[in-house]
């Protein structure tokens, strides 16, 4: 469903779990700096909305998107950590480099997931434009990294 049909930071709040005794690992993409600051501020925050602690929320950057796959792994595999969230923002250029990004970290992070079996939450912006990217990091279609918190939390409550 299009972000413009449902918004990034629109959900139920009823029956979310309380994940006080839960830790969080954050993996943020360095490109794009300014949405990526956005979406990990919106994933931050929503995850202290629904009882984080701030002691139980690891934030680590990468280089790139195309790193967060082995960011999120090296993440993932600490035995203490009970969900990952990699933030990054993809923004087409005149290449097909955009693609082989996407791709490759669309199918890196969920490969994590099945190895470590545990929520990894793909938090990537793949907009064509930088106004699209910013409409999803608290514009006006919300708040992608709100979306990813809230996604690890339900993952946890399965
Ligand atoms: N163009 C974008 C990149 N490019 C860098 C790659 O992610 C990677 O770090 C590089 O290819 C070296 O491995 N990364 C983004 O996150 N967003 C972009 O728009
Ligand atoms: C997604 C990218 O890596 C992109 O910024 C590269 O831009 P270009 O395709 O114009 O080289």
């Amino acid at each position: 469903m299009a972000s413009s049909i449902k918004n990034l930071s629109e959900y139920s709040s009823t029956n979310v779990l309380n994940v006080a005794e839960k830790k969080f690992g954050i993996v943020v993409s360095e490109w794009n700096e300014e949405v990526t600051e956005a979406l990990y501020n919106g994933a931050y925050e929503t995850l202290l909305a629904h009882g984080a602690k701030k002691e139980n929320i690891v934030r680590k950057t990468v280089p790139g998107s195309f790193e967060l796959s082995l960011g999120g792994q090296w993440m993932a595999q600490q035995e203490d950590i009970d969900a990952v969230i990699c933030i990054g923002c993809v923004v087409q250029g005149e290449t097909k480099h955009f693609d082989f990004i996407c791709d490759a970290v669309a199918q890196g992070i969920t490969n994590v997931s099945l190895k470590y079996n545990k929520p990894v939450i793909f938090g990537v912006l793949t907009p064509n434009t930088q106004k699209q990217a910013l409409d999803r990091a608290g514009g006006k279609h919300g708040n992608k990294g709100d979306e990813a918190a809230i996604t690890a939390i339900k993952m946890l409550g399965f």
